[in-house]
């Protein structure tokens, strides 16, 4: 399991959509509507599955909430970095880098 990473790290790596809230980085994304958003929460539970790293998801609605951690590590790893990188490009590759993920 990868190490934690430094405050500097975090930085430098964190995609430019997201942000660091203490032990955690954090996406909101946007939808025009609430099925859209559960979709959306079925494509990262499927990534999740892959990676075998899970976040937390929280489905509101016309929005969707990502919440990353490595809690066998008790903090911000690789593993949520890529997780992160994982989730934008899947995100941006349906929806052109729009929030609505219409699947
Ligand atoms: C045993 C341990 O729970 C597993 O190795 C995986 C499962 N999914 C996980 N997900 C997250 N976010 N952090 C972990 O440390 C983690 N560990």
């Amino acid at each position: 399991m990868a190490d934690r990473l430094s405050d500097d790290e975090i930085a430098e790596q964190l995609p430019s959509s997201w942000q660091r809230e203490g032990d955690e980085i954090v996406r909101v994304y946007e939808f025009t509507d609430y099925l859209h958003g559960v979709n959306f929460a079925q494509m990262v539970g499927e990534i999740a599955e892959a990676q075998f790293h899970h976040p937390e998801i929280i489905i509101r609605f016309k929005e969707v909430e990502i919440r990353l951690t490595t809690h066998d590590e008790g903090g911000i790893t690789d593993a949520d970095i890529e997780m992160a990188e994982f989730i934008e490009s899947e995100q941006t590759a349906q929806t052109g880098g729009i929030d609505d993920v219409e699947l």
